[in-house]
């Protein structure tokens, strides 16, 4: 209905609103020359407000409510621009005065402007109903003959007066409510006022700006830290419980209100003033919160999330969903009878999802489902790996050998076979590990039973094989390079790191098993390489293997476990010395005992324990004929030895062989894996070869061993949680 704005030279407009004020009635800008069709409006006396009318505001133009109309629009200044002078002949003037709720400084008065408008009225009142501020000035343009409207058109301007009249009528009922709710704010600042009184520095009770147009009160903060307010104020607060303020702007009348002007100062003198030690407030920050918000009993309003907690929401959902499709996929995956791939890929994707809705802030009762599917999809690939993994591992020739021009009688035919040169023999195994390949080549398939380990099923590395053939090496490495154990102590604890809640507690034992006799590597020995009381083996009924009064170290980190390891290492030595024994006619078995809290699907707490025992076997070959008659001691320890390895032999065919009879009782150190070997537990053994032609037919002996040690069959998956089933014996 109304047109756009002319478009108005701005420069003149400018000019035009600096000479006019709200003229009186019969002023000469009043009426218009008659019969010249170019009309003047001013206001009539009677419709601008008394305030107007004692003292005319003067009339500003606000140009952005202008279309521009050249590139560099110019804003109005407080100079005065040169007055321009009207034309009647040219011009016809018009004054639209907007009603500005903001400044409250008239009403609308636009109903009762005079019928006889030109058509720039139209164009006039469009423009001053977008302008924000209080009085604009609209000229019509030269040359628009128009020079009176029809009442069609004064209809038209009562109807925009009075659309104008109902904002500001909006506009008032708004400022009403504002006023309404700083009243209230006014109260609950009191009443907020009051209770903190007591918890306030003498010197900063509130903050106030005193003499600015927006005022500011301040709100304590509780306990910020001491740097922040040395850095702010030069000073610390020793125990200080109140001292930093937030700043709420409120109106003016409520600040005063609530401060009593004797804690009333300006800001800089607060942030420069030395406020020095404050009264100790002998509560938490909690309790601080909870009195002041119960005492004041402050109305608020539902919490609204933050755009943080939104975002925290999206992440975590996606998240659930992720974890949903993988289980989904996981389990179609593993229906009927999966091939390695499948499951592996299932666990993986599965353990990614998982990882993913913890870092998202998932609680862990919310995956402790997905949790136990990963396990179980854990241990299915672990038991279709091979539930006890034999691996081989050919070490170079030693100067000794070279030096004696032996030969390597030994040849890696590729990843999984070694064929014996000189016999024609065949080995297969779940991997051979060649002369050049490093500790961490061999590491690599074994690091994933730390999960295993962490799920809860126990674990047995095996290091076995001839003297000298590399057995301690591997399962101990050297100072310069970490063999099997270390490497497994960091996997373990990264596995820790990975459950930001769980409660896990490891600790470490270690002892030698010489010619039948337990010894703790972490407990004094006496001249005779005994303790007392000696080491005792019992199984309890849970079927779990305990071993009476051997040392338990607990250890918070990998390099505390390597020291618990390497203690028993130099205690090891000195039992030898004192027992004339030697080393390779040992056994020396470190154990990694883990206990761990998880939470359950119901929010309850399931104990998961496990072992991880890294056993160093003694030599295997038999001592020459000479040589056992000529040592009684000598003698004795190899007999052990075979006896042990022999019995270890037994027990891994028995198990091959689903006998009901296992002969787990036939030797100390069956006894001592009882709960290690068959069931649920994952052995990993590693038969060390010298390559070395002078010694291949006790390497072949040890091979065979190997060999029969690999045909142990998978048993079906049980819960990690669930109390383990003694293997049968009878
Ligand atoms: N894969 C290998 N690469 C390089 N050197 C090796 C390797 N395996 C073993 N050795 C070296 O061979 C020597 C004998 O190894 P180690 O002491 O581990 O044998 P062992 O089987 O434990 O002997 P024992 O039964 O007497 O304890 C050591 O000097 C070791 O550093």
């Amino acid at each position: 209905m109304f047109g756009p704005p002319s478009p108005l030279s701005k420069s003149r407009l400018r000019g035009s609103l600096q000479s006019r004020r709200l003229s009186p009635r019969g002023s000469p800008r009043h009426r218009s020359p008659a019969g010249e069709g170019k009309v003047s409006f001013g206001l009539p006396n009677e419709v601008v407000s008394p305030r107007f009318r004692s003292k005319p505001a003067p009339i500003k133009l606000e140009e952005e409510a202008f279309p521009p109309e050249s590139s560099s629009p110019k804003r109005a200044t407080s100079q005065t621009p040169p007055a321009k002078e009207w034309n009647p002949e040219t011009e016809a003037r018009v004054q639209v005065l907007c009603a500005s709720p903001a400044s409250g400084a008239a009403t609308p008065s636009f109903a009762v402007l005079p019928p006889h408008l030109p058509d720039g009225v139209y164009r006039s009142i469009s423009v001053a109903s977008t302008v924000q501020s209080s009085e604009s000035v609209i000229v019509k343009e030269p040359g628009d003959d128009s020079s009176l409207v029809s009442a069609a058109h004064a209809a038209a301007l009562a109807a925009a007066a009075e659309a104008m009249r109902q904002e500001a009528a909006k506009a008032s009922t708004a400022r009403q409510q504002l006023e309404d709710q700083s009243r209230r704010l006014e109260a609950q600042l009191a009443a907020t006022s009051q209770i903190l009184q007591p918890l306030l520095s003498p010197h900063v009770q509130q903050v106030i700006h005193t003499n600015q147009p927006s005022k500011h009160f301040a709100v304590p903060r509780i306990n910020p830290p001491a740097q922040v307010l040395r850095a702010a104020h030069g000073y610390a607060a020793p125990k200080a419980s109140v001292r930093m303020v937030h700043r709420v702007s409120v109106p003016p009348r409520v600040v005063n209100q609530v401060v009593s002007p004797k804690h009333v100062i300006s800001l800089p003198e607060a942030e420069q003033a030395n406020c020095g030690p404050q009264e100790d407030v002998d509560m938490t920050r909690d309790q601080q919160m909870t009195s002041t918000s119960s005492s004041v009993g402050v109305q608020t309003s539902p919490a609204q999330p933050t755009r943080e907690a939104l975002a925290e929401q999206e992440v975590q959902d996606l998240a659930r969903k992720q974890i949903q499709e993988a289980t989904d996929i996981a389990s179609r995956d593993v229906q009927g009878t999966p091939s390695l791939k499948e499951v592996k890929e299932g666990r993986d994707l599965l353990r990614q999802a998982i990882a993913k809705g913890r870092a998202a802030g998932l609680p862990e009762e919310e995956l402790a489902r997905s949790e136990q599917h990963r396990r179980r999809l854990h241990n299915l690939y672990q038991d279709l790996k091979g539930q006890l993994r034999v691996y081989c591992r050919v070490r170079p020739l030693n100067a000794k050998e070279k030096r004696i021009g032996d030969k390597e009688a030994m040849r890696v035919v590729d990843g999984t076979t070694l064929e014996v040169r000189s016999t024609g023999d065949i080995f297969e195994f779940d991997g051979i590990f060649g002369s050049s390949e490093s500790q961490a080549d061999v590491f690599e398939d074994c690091s994933d039973l730390a999960q295993s380990a962490m799920d809860g099923q126990s674990v047995t590395v095996f290091c076995y094989g001839i003297t000298g053939a590399g057995k301690t090496y591997t399962m101990y490495g050297t100072p310069e390079e970490d063999g099997l154990a270390q490497r497994m102590f960091g996997e373990l604890f990264a596995q820790v790191d990975t459950i930001p809640q769980a409660n896990v507690t490891i600790m470490g034992s270690m002892m030698e098993l010489y010619n039948n006799y337990l010894v703790d590597l972490l407990r004094p020995i006496d001249w005779q390489g005994r303790q007392n009381p000696p080491l005792s083996l019992k199984l309890d009924k849970s079927g779990t293997v305990q071993v009476e009064g051997l040392a338990r170290e607990p250890a918070k980190d990998p390099e505390e476990l390597k020291a618990v390891f390497q203690r028993g290492l130099e205690q090891r030595s000195v039992a030898e010395n004192a027992m004339n024994a030697e080393s390779s006619r040992s056994h020396v078995i470190f154990t990694v005992f883990l206990t761990q809290d998880v939470i359950s699907q119901q929010g309850g707490v399931e104990r998961i324990t496990s072992k991880l025992h890294f056993c160093d076997l003694g030599g295997c070959e038999r001592l020459k004929k000479t040589e056992v008659e000529q040592d009684r001691d000598r003698r004795l320890e190899a007999i052990e030895i075979n006896k042990s390895l022999s019995a270890l032999g037994d027990v891994i065919e028995a198990i091959a062989k689903k006998r009901k009879y296992i002969p787990y009782r036939n030797h100390k150190l069956t006894q001592l894996l009882q709960d290690a070997l068959g069931g649920n537990a994952k052995a990993l053994m590693y038969v060390n070869c010298s390559p070395a032609q002078s010694s291949i037919k006790e390497t072949v002996t040890a091979l065979k061993l190997a060999n029969r040690a690999k045909r142990i069959v998978n048993q079906p998956w049980e819960s990690p949680t669930s109390p383990r089933r003694p293997a049968p014996e009878r």
